[in-house]
């Protein structure tokens, strides 16, 4: 599993750990592994450190102190390495020092855009954990000369600790931030590398160990691995027979939306289960021969993906929601009947983006977007059902556990139609399994998200594509 820790966590466990080392250990940590990281990159690019031309942007704090001695290790070896100061004054004096020590350069805010252009990689500096809301006056200005010379030279930014700008705990972004292309992190991960959308601004993110320990502190989010996949996924014991693995039930698709039932199907006869039951007037026997037909016995139900909004859609899923097995609701089933019809006694998950986020909520696409912690935890406390977030990163809350799932096991070409109903065959079969519906919707987005990496490389991603690359998913992540 990886955690990302809150801002108050870190500076305790920085405390912790400082009152035992000697003074600069750790900002000297930091730089190294940044330099390292960043070196890396350059030999990517270019060959090598010596000759690149490296642009530091500096702001008042101990982020910049870290720019400042990582620049001066890339300096010694050769890279050409110019440091923007947002206010000299305050700049990290020894740090600075040993930049000037190691023969790199200082300028002012003047000299950003002309260094920017020339700049083989740009590092930000400019705020870490200590920043506060967008970035405002000469910081605003020094973010805008980066991203202008990013866009005509193609050149990297690499951000310190996090992209400057974004908000470190929530994952909001209120105002201008840096976009990077690499964020090197240190110590642990912090929410906002993993929450969209500051996420979308970190890049690749390069976590660097500087020996912070977490021994009490409570994560705000965790991050599946394999390893951790793989321990949920279940597995059919020798004596299994059909009905012991999980039957799950589909009343999912309508005349006017086949394809929600013929994907969801697809993806649940690849989900563990025994059996999957398809309740519904679409004709899926003719893809999947595999299907039981009709109303009947199973350990969890999935509705909603392309009901409809028809009356009869509308029969099909109060029937689902009154029985007293786990039901997934999906798309139309979380918005055709009054929502307190959602709030149910036996395990309940749901799967909504944004907008049907917004409308369970009574708020908007764009407040769900720019607030994903609030709006997923705000949803799970509300429902009392496990909540799926929809995203770039999904987000999985469950009013029993204390901090958030998040995949960031994906690709933007899952971003498609019929992807959802994937999904949704895919969680419910995992429901019906025996997973916890907070389990069985953080595999399912693992899962998924493999498939689309798998699928991707042979190029842009249909539904059905994701359905045909469910089963080497599994098999890559089983081992
Ligand atoms: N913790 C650890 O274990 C380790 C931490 N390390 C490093 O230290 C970093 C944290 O350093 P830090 O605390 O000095 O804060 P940092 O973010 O550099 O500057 C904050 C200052 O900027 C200002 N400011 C704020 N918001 C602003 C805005 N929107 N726009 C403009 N200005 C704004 C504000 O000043 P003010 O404006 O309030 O006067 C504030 O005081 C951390 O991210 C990591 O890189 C590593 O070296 C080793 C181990
Ligand atoms: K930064």
């Amino acid at each position: 599993m990886r955690y990302a820790y809150d801002v108050a966590s870190v500076r305790a466990a920085e405390q912790e750990l400082m009152a035992r080392l000697p003074d600069g250990t750790l900002m000297a940590r930091a730089a190294a592994g940044l330099a390292s990281v960043t070196a890396a990159i350059l030999g990517q690019a270019r060959g090598g450190v010596y000759g690149a031309r490296v642009l530091l942007l500096v702001g008042v704090g101990d982020n910049g102190g870290d720019a400042l001695y990582a620049g001066a290790l890339l300096a010694r070896r050769g890279a050409a390495v110019h440091a923007v100061l947002a206010d000299p004054d305050r700049a990290h004096a020894a740090g600075l020092a040993a930049l000037r020590g190691a023969g790199g350069r200082v300028a002012g805010p003047g000299d950003a855009r002309t260094l920017a252009g020339r700049a083989d990689l740009i590092m930000d500096g400019l705020l870490g954990i200590g920043g506060r809301g967008g970035l405002r006056g000469v910081f605003a200005e020094l973010a805008e000369a980066a991203h202008a010379a990013v866009e005509a030279t193609g050149a990297p930014i690499v951000a310190v600790d996090l992209p400057s700008g974004v908000d470190a705990d929530t994952g909001e972004v209120a105002g201008l931030a840096i976009r990077a292309a690499v964020t090197v992190t240190f110590g642990t991960f912090k929410p906002g590398l993993l929450i969209d959308p500051a996420a979308g601004h970190a890049g690749i993110v390069e976590l660097v160990d500087i020996g912070l320990d977490f021994p009490e502190a409570r994560p705000v989010a965790e991050v599946l691995q394999e390893s951790d996949v793989r321990a949920l996924l279940p597995e059919p014991a020798r004596l299994a027979q059909k009905y012991s693995r999980g039957v799950v039930g589909l009343a999912v698709g309508s005349e006017r939306y086949p394809g929600a039932a013929l994907l969801a199907t697809g993806a649940a006869l690849r989900s563990g289960v025994g059996a999957v039951r398809y309740d519904g007037p679409v004709e899926v026997v003719g893809t999947h021969p595999e299907v039981l037909l009709g109303d009947g016995r199973v350990q969890a139900w999935v509705v909603g993906s392309g009901l409809g909004q028809s009356e009869e859609a509308r029969r099909r899923l109060s029937r689902v929601l009154e029985s007293d097995v786990p039901v997934l609701v999906d798309a139309d089933g979380l918005r055709l009947l009054p929502k307190e019809s959602l709030k149910r006694s036996a395990p309940t998950l749901l799967t909504p983006h944004s907008g049907e986020a917004a409308a369970l909520l009574g708020s908007s696409a764009e407040e769900v977007d720019s607030g994903r912690i609030q709006a997923v935890r705000a949803l799970a406390r509300d429902y009392d059902a496990a909540v799926l977030l929809k995203g770039p990163f999904s987000l999985i809350a469950d009013p029993l556990a204390p901090g958030l799932r998040v995949n960031t096991h994906a690709t933007a070409y899952l971003a498609t139609a019929g992807s959802g109903d994937v999904l949704a065959g895919l969680a419910g079969g995992l429901l019906a399994g025996g997973l916890s519906a907070l389990d069985a919707a953080s595999v399912a987005a693992y899962l998924h998200g493999s498939a689309g990496l798998l699928a991707a490389r042979s190029g842009p991603v249909a539904a059905s594509d994701l359905v045909a690359a469910l089963s080497a998913a599994w098999q890559n992540v089983a081992g």
